[in-house]
This record gives structure tokens, C-alpha cells and sequence, in this order.
């Protein structure tokens, strides 16, 4: 349990009014869900460099210090709150530009109650908000020895600037000529363990007996990068990403023959036979499951390797002559910490024109939050920024910035 701070619990909410407190002390919010008040704001209880959160419970009268998971954003001198379907929590930072004001602080959602059943206590988790929209990852899965690797490099060969390779954890030992950090982050069972339940993994999976698995960052930062993130996970992860928050195409990599399966794998030279022979028996499973699950979007065969691989390019719409990725960065808006906001359906409305020299209809931003992607413990995506004039403008979306 933590310190109580410094003001009453009686008067919570009195004292910071649901959504916006931007002068007092520690620049703390408060929001009240169920029994439970959200304080969010003054000391982390790690870090004086990062926004705290602390949880007050009505019905017991104390403090809890949940675990925090994700990036934390770092304390500015005001932020306003709004509370977003019962479960998440939308924190914007004034006296910050729109790539990094907007954040979500999720406290119900079904990842939240996935990890209190792991942590044993309350937890909570930031998500950082990014304006516009980047092309869904795709997931390929696949056998071993099918093809997954040789397909992604001719993609990433021939389109560069439009595909980035979601680098995976993987506790087995490297292969001659893989490097880490390139093909697989090769790490510790150990400290993959700690990881994953630290909450970084996106999705984790025991392959052929070593631990795989996608961090979090490993996807968010090929985005980051304005790429579109390609994963090369076997079956039980690709389950495990359809259950998250990362919305994907999903293609299933098939052999003409389990025989010509068996040969590639022993033609590619990088087992002993005794992995050989555990990869084919693991094939037989996965070949059923990927067929007859439903999970998979698309599956394509890999006989001859061209056609597999134009047939590949046409499910992601790459048509002669799309060689380069279309980045459209936002363009960026300064929000400064005294600002208004208030929520209409799937909007929010951030005026801005309260300081004392203004009016109220210079500066009303529209964000727009329908189209949703993603979320804690990485970031969300498909927010978007409208510029409005409330003296002409209805809330419709004119005057798009992103
Ligand atoms: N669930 C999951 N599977 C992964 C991940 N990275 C690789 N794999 C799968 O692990 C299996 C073995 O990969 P690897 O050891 O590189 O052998 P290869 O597929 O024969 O080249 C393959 O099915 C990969 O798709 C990951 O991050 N998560
Ligand atoms: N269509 C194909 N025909 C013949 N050999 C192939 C074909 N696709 C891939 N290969 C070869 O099969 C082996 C396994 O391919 P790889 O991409 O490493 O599979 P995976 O990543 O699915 O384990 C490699 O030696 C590769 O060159």
C-alpha cells in the first residue's frame, strides 16, 4: 500500500474535478471508476522523472501502488484526463507537441486482467498515443524449412522502405551466420522468463523446446519507423496476436509435400538430425492446425518459389510499379497546458483558447478516436487531429491535419 498524498480522500474528486486539473500541486488528476479513484500525476513511485499513478480505494479508505507497465510518459507541468469506455484512461499533456501529448492509461482492459491474474495485484499500463495510420503487420507462419525466411528476405529485398522485420526473442542457440539483434535477439531462458512476465512480449510460445517470442517493441518500432512490420511466428503465437490488440493479416506458408519438406529442411543444413527430425514431427501438427483453424486469412502454397512469392505480393496489394512506402507524417500542434477537454461520442474536444488572452474559438482541436488500433503495453495507434473553427465548423472531421 502507498503513502497517501497529500490531500483528502474525501474531497477527492471535489478537489480535482473529473478530467481537468491542471494548477495544483503535482499537477494530479482523478478519475473514479467503480470504487476505485485513478490518481494520476505528482511522484511515480519508481522515478520523479515519470508520471505517477496511484489508486484509491473507497471501500477499504487505502492507497495502492499499482505496477506500472509500458512507457511511462515523463511529467509535464499540466495534463487533462477523460475517462474512455470504463476501461482506459486518455491523459494529455499540455505544453507538448501532438506527437507526444497524447497517451492512454489503461485500467480494465482484458490485457490488464491478464496480467493482474500473473502479477497478483492491481496493475495498470500506459500506451503511448501516435497520430495517423500505419498498414497492418502481417503475420506468415508456417512448418520449418517451408520457405518463411527466403520469402520475407525478397521482400524486404525488394521493397525496403515499405517492410521491417519484427525482430524476435528466441532462447535457442544462433545458427552460423545469424546475428543478434538481426535475426533473433538471443537471450537467457531466464531473462526472457523475467521479461515476459514483466509484461514486454506481445506473444510467447515453447517451439521445437526453446522459448520464442515477439516484444513489444520489436513490432512498435518498425512502425515507429513508418514501415510495415512483418512477423515470422509459428502457429500458437499467431493464435496468441489474433487474441491481442495487434490487428493483423495473418498467411499461413504451406509445402507442396510433407517429402519436399523433409528435403529443404535437410538441403538448408542448419540442424542436426535430431532437430530435423523433432521440426518434421512438429509439422505434422502444425500443417493440421494451420489449415483448419480459421486463423489464418490466406494460404499459400510454396511450390515453385516465384509464383509462391507473386502470389504473395498480391495478397498485400503490391503491384508492378509500388516500390516505396507512402509516409505521411502528421503534421505537428503545439497544445499548451491550459487547455479544455471534453468527449462527444468517439471525439475529443481540446480547446485551447482558454488562456487569458484568448478567445475560446482560436485553437479547438477535434481528436478523433473511432478508429482505434492497438494499445497498452505499446502504443495506440489511429488517432487523428482535426483543426476546427466552433464558430463555423460542425465536429465532422474538416480541415484534417494527419
Ligand atoms: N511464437 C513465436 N514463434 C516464433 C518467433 N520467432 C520465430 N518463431 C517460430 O519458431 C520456429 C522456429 O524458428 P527457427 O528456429 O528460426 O527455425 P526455422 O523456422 O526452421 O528457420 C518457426 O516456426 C518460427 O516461425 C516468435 O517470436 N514467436
Ligand atoms: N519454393 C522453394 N523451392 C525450393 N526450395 C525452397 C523454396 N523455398 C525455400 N526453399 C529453400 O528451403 C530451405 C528452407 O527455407 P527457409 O526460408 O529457411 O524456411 P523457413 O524460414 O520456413 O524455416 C532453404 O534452403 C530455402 O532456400
Amino acid at each position: 500500500m502507498g503513502e497517501a498524498p497529500a490531500f483528502f480522500a474525501d474531497s477527492l474528486l471535489g478537489d480535482f474535478p473529473n478530467g481537468v486539473d491542471l494548477k495544483s500541486e503535482g499537477h494530479k488528476t482523478a478519475i473514479c471508476i467503480g470504487s476505485k479513484i485513478y490518481v494520476i500525476g505528482g511522484a511515480d513511485h519508481e522515478s520523479t522523472a515519470v508520471i505517477g499513478v496511484q489508486i484509491f480505494e473507497k471501500s477499504s479508505g487505502e492507497w495502492i501502488n499499482p505496477t506500472v507497465l509500458g512507457t511511462k510518459p515523463k511529467v509535464s507541468n499540466g495534463h487533462s484526463a477523460v475517462l474512455l469506455n470504463g476501461d482506459r484512461i486518455l491523459v494529455i499533456k499540455g505544453n507538448s507537441k501532438s506527437d507526444g501529448c497524447f497517451w492512454f492509461l489503461e485500467v480494465g482492459t482484458p490485457f490488464i486482467r491478464e496480467q493482474e491474474k500473473t502479477h497478483g495485484n492491481e496493475v495498470v499500463a500506459w500506451s503511448k498515443g501516435v497520430l495517423g495510420n500505419v498498414e497492418k503487420p502481417i503475420v506468415i507462419s508456417g512448418p520449418s524449412g517451408v520457405g518463411k525466411g527466403t520469402l520475407i528476405s525478397e521482400l524486404m529485398k525488394e521493397f525496403p522502405s515499405m517492410f521491417g522485420f519484427s525482430v524476435s526473442h528466441t532462447t535457442r542457440a544462433p545458427r552460423e551466420k545469424e546475428q543478434n539483434g538481426f535475426h533473433y535477439h538471443f537471450s537467457d531462458r531466464s531473462v526472457m522468463e523475467r521479461e515476459i512476465k514483466d509484461g514486454k512480449f506481445l506473444e510467447f510460445a515453447s517451439v521445437h523446446g526453446n522459448l520464442y517470442g515477439t516484444s513489444v517493441e520489436a513490432v512498435e518500432v518498425v512502425a515507429d519507423a513508418g514501415k510495415r512490420c512483418i512477423l515470422d511466428i509459428d502457429v500458437q503465437g499467431a493464435r496468441s496476436v489474433r487474441a491481442s490488440s495487434l490487428d493483423a493479416i495473418f498467411i499461413f506458408i504451406s509445402p507442396p509435400s510433407f517429402e519436399e519438406l523433409e528435403k529443404r529442411l535437410r538441403a538448408r543444413a542448419t540442424e542436426t538430425e535430431e532437430q530435423i527430425q523433432k521440426r518434421l514431427r512438429n509439422a505434422r501438427a502444425e500443417l493440421e492446425q494451420g489449415k483448419s483453424s480459421g486463423l489464418f486469412d490466406h494460404i499459400l502454397v510454396n511450390d515453385d518459389l516465384e509464383s509462391c512469392y507473386e502470389n504473395l505480393k498480391n495478397i498485400l496489394g503490391l503491384t508492378e510499379g509500388v516500390k516505396t512506402a507512402h509516409k505521411t507524417y502528421p503534421e505537428l500542434v503545439d497544445l499548451p497546458v491550459e487547455h479544455l477537454v471534453s468527449k462527444i461520442d468517439q471525439k475529443i474536444l481540446i480547446n485551447c483558447g482558454a488562456g487569458e488572452y484568448q478567445k475560446a474559438s482560436d485553437n479547438m482541436y477535434v481528436l478523433d478516436l473511432s478508429l482505434l488500433k492497438g494499445g497498452a503495453p505499446g502504443r495506440t495507434r489511429g488517432l487523428n487531429l482535426f483543426v476546427t473553427n466552433p464558430s463555423t465548423d460542425r465536429v465532422n472531421g474538416d480541415n484534417q491535419l494527419s
